[in-house]
């Protein structure tokens, strides 16, 4: 039986995580969950500890010491499940925009048509976000093409945050030379399986922004990104990319 872990970062989530928690140990597969949360002020990680006594066996909490970036979560995540037999790690927010249901979608996508990297992917057959103010969507949405003209990945949502990854893509990756510490991270982790010619999938999804809670999107996340990109692409150019 193969087994998979969602990682989930969290930081001031505390109106989304226990519902995000109990919706997905329903689902008909079975998944853990590991919750790194950036110690919120909120109290999202007590809540957590809460649900440790309900579901000790399969929910999972990583604490860090203050707000270290998105990117740098996931990195912590992805060593914690890579130090436990996990066959499939999976990325997803904590605010259910995206659906937990696509989950198995993703898990699919990896397990029984083989690829390697899932993607839960926006912009695969249109424009398939919900609520989102029409300049985030346009920002997003040139990003990933402009993330897509500059890299070469022949991929429609560069950016997204919910994603499978088979065990041996992250342990192909060396994690502790991730560059990016905040959303530009997600562009970094699929650059680096695409260039070590991993098969990357997408599957159209539909992201939902978050009803609760607010995001962490900010101009500093942004321009790394912008000019992340172009120097990921010269370095990876030159051969100087370390994968
Ligand atoms: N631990 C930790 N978690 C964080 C941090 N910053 C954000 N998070 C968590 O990361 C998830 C995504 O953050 P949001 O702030 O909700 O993201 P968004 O604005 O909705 O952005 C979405 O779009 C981006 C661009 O397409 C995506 O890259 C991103 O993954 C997400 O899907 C949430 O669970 C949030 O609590 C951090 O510094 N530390």
């Amino acid at each position: 039986m193969t087994k998979g872990i969602i990682i989930v970062p969290t930081f001031n989530e505390i109106e989304n995580i226990e519902r995000l928690v109990r919706n997905i140990f329903s689902l008909q597969r079975s998944f853990h969950i590991l919750v790194v949360d950036d110690n919120s002020p909120d109290g999202t990680a007590a809540r957590v500890r809460t649900l440790q006594a309900e579901f000790h066996d399969k929910l999972f909490l990583e604490e860090r010491t203050g707000k270290l970036g998105l990117g740098t979560a996931y990195i912590h995540g992805f060593k914690w499940a890579l130090e436990r037999d996990y066959d499939f790690i999976f990325e997803m927010d904590a605010d259910f925009s995206h659906n937990p249901n696509d989950l198995v979608r993703l898990y699919n996508a990896c397990k029984r048509e083989d690829a390697d990297v899932a993607i839960g992917s926006r912009y695969i057959t249109g424009v398939n976000v919900i609520n989102w103010p029409m300049n985030r969507v346009l920002m997003s949405w040139l990003a990933s093409k402009y993330v897509r003209f500059i890299t070469g990945m022949e991929i429609h949502d560069t950016t997204a945050g919910f994603v499978c990854y088979k065990r041996e893509v992250l342990e192909s990756i060396d994690l502790d030379n991730i560059q990016f510490v905040g959303y530009a991270f997600q562009i970094e982790m699929k650059f680096k399986a695409y260039l070590l010619k991993f098969k990357i999938k997408e599957v159209p999804v539909i992201f939902t922004d978050r009803t609760r809670g607010t995001s962490k999107m900010s101009g500093s996340i942004i321009s790394e990104a912008v000019f992340g990109v172009i120097k990921m692409k010269i370095k990876s150019l030159f051969n100087r990319i370390k994968l």
